[in-house]
């Protein structure tokens, strides 16, 4: 199942320094439930399951699975919040759960869905907190201060709480309070997640330019296939705790046999385009036509061919979603999906 060239769900990644290292690590979570008036069962999940990957110092690896399948508590291991059952893990040579405050100073995070911003405070201030907490030198803190709020056009919203940011004004705020401190790594949660397209946009230019010229390892969390495709050239899925894929976005819809869709605009209503094996007709309402075709090949001869046989008007390509993929790949068969693993004991 997973695109490996030694069968341990490891791919091979671009020669540079190992930055991240998680070497057979697990993670089981021990839940106590009550069953009946007196009776109580243990629960044992296994979260994460013998667990190992790499990540070269610059790389920007895309880190996915349906939910409950172990992302946020390998993140969690990461920066040391969570201390693993099992294995080995590294971080810059660090062993996060021993020395997370030493790793502190080398790692930023980004939670879509929570703020590590003062809510009630204005925006400059929980940078100030920033400076203070992490002990950055004056002159480091005023030049990344500066040319954070400028690459995120941050600069009329200094003075404003941050409860009254919108939330793509907040992510951008979160994302330089991440960043002040230079670190060498950057963990996203979730980056773009409710944003507008202008918004996503703005933070995946941004994260790109990061990468770039700074250099800074990025592990990215996220349901938003195209936070994938425009920023990482790998992605990992983990399913029930297990790595189950290594490897670019392309190979992934190759496994997965994943289809995208182009959504035809005909002048006129007419019978089901016919394009051979190259795609199949899934829905027609009335001059609209909606085509599946193999997310892995590329649209444009089939634009061509639909634009020099057929009336056309408009068309746009709609592109699965991570769930869709991911669910493809894991149940090529259409097989309900599993619950994570467990083992009950009375
Ligand atoms: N503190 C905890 N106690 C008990 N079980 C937990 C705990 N944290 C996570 N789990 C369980 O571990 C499994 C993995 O959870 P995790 O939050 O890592 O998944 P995830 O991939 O991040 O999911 P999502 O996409 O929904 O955020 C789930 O079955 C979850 O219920």
């Amino acid at each position: 199942m997973s695109d490996t060239s030694d069968g341990t769900g490891r791919a091979s990644h671009p020669a540079g320094e190992v930055f991240i290292e998680v070497d057979e690590v697990e993670k089981v979570f021990e839940v106590r439930r009550k069953t009946g008036f007196l009776k109580r069962e243990r629960r044992q999940v296994r979260a994460v399951d013998a667990l190992s990957f790499t990540v070269a110092r610059g790389e920007m690896v895309g880190y996915i699975g349906p939910n409950g399948a172990g992302k946020s508590t390998t993140i969690k291991m990461l920066t040391g919040i969570l201390t693993p059952s099992g294995g080995r893990l590294r971080v810059a040579g660090i062993d996060p759960a021993r020395e997370r405050t030493r790793l502190a100073h080398r790692i930023g995070v980004v939670f879509g869905q929570r703020t590590t911003l003062w809510w009630d405070l204005p925006l400059i201030d929980s940078y100030r907190l920033t400076h203070r907490m992490y002990r950055i030198p004056d002159a480091r803190y005023r030049e990344n201060l500066d040319r954070l709020v400028e690459l995120l056009s941050l600069e009329s919203l200094l003075d404003v709480p941050v409860r009254q940011l919108s939330l793509g004004q907040r992510m951008r705020g979160d994302i330089v309070a991440a960043l002040l401190h230079d670190p060498d790594v950057l963990y996203l949660d979730e980056p773009t997640i409710g944003l507008d397209v202008i918004s996503k946009a703005k933070v995946r230019d941004f994260l790109r330019e990061l990468n770039t010229e700074r250099g800074t390892t990025v592990l990215l969390t996220t349901h938003d296939l195209q936070d994938i495709e425009q920023l990482c050239s790998r992605v990992m899925v983990i399913d029930h705790g297990r790595l189950v894929y290594d490897g670019p976005l392309a190979g992934l819809h190759e496994v997965g046999e994943s289809e995208r869709t182009l959504v035809v605009d005909l002048e006129r209503e007419l019978p089901p385009i016919d394009m051979g094996a190259s795609a199949r007709v899934v829905k027609v309402e009335g001059p609209r036509q909606w085509l599946a075709f193999p997310a892995s090949e590329s649209a444009a001869p089939l634009v061509a061919r639909i634009a020099a046989e057929y009336p056309l008007l408009d068309l746009s390509v709609r592109e699965p979603d991570i769930e869709t993929v991911i669910a493809a790949m894991l149940y090529p068969t259409g097989d309900t999906p599993r619950p994570p693993s467990e083992r009950t004991t009375a």
